[in-house]
């Protein structure tokens, strides 16, 4: 059984603490969703399991039967607000250099490009800059990037902000079967993702230090 543990994670943002005593233990096939308004800490706590930011205290890793606890970004994709796509480079090349690039974790297996591409509703144009394309199918082909290379946790920082319905559905699809092939999952997201019953974590903000205070 695969696990992703984090034990009192705390981040720093300028001066101050963001969060402190953050806590989690994901399986594999579980979903996390951080909830919290704008500004609370929920990029921030990605990041951190990305292994993007240091934490000020606490640990955070990925275990599976067999091999010692690795970093989390040994084994994430990471899909935030940008794309991470150049625009002068066609959807393939894109793709290629990310296929490349990540490779697959512990012997999974990955689709081609094409199949991708197919699978989030764009076959046909992968040879196209990037950057003719329009925003929505920019998104669905970033996207594709967690299908490109094998990498059993993902961390979503509002994937489907600004899609339409039909390519929410789409992404929901992904995020299913990806939990059902035994992958992870954590998404700051006010969409339903299509999950069924995830764990949820509501990210304070700042305002964390009165309520302790008020406690
Ligand atoms: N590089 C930085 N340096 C200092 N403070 C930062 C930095 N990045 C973010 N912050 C602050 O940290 C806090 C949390 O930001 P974060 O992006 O994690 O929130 P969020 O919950 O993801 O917000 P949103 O829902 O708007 O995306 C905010 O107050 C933000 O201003």
């Amino acid at each position: 059984m695969t696990r992703l543990n984090a034990l009192n994670l705390a981040a720093r943002r300028g001066e101050d603490l963001l969060f402190r005593g953050v806590s989690f233990t994901l399986s594999g096939g579980e979903a996390l969703v951080l909830t919290g308004r704008n500004g609370s800490g929920k990029s921030t706590l990605l990041r951190v399991v990305a292994g993007f930011i240091r934490p000020d205290h606490g640990t955070v890793a990925y275990e599976s039967p067999g091999a010692e606890p690795r970093p989390v970004r040994e084994v994430s994709h990471y899909l935030g607000h940008r794309n991470g796509m150049k625009a002068e480079l066609t959807v393939t090349e894109n793709l290629s250099f990310w296929k490349d690039f990540l490779g697959d974790a512990d012997q999974g297996t990955s689709l081609d490009i094409e199949d991708a591409a197919e699978r989030v509703g764009l076959a046909g144009i992968t040879h196209l800059p990037y950057g003719y394309l329009s925003a929505g199918q920019q998104r669905r082909f970033a996207m594709a990037r967690l299908l490109v290379a094998h990498r059993p946790v993902w961390l979503l920082d509002e994937p489907t902000a600004a899609l339409d319905i039909k390519a929410d559905a789409m992404f929901s699809g992904l995020v299913r079967d990806h939990l059902t092939g035994g992958g992870m999952v954590i998404a700051a997201t006010h969409q339903p993702l299509g999950l069924n019953n995830p764990q949820m974590l509501e990210m304070k903000g700042f305002d964390y230090r009165d309520m302790e205070d008020a406690a």
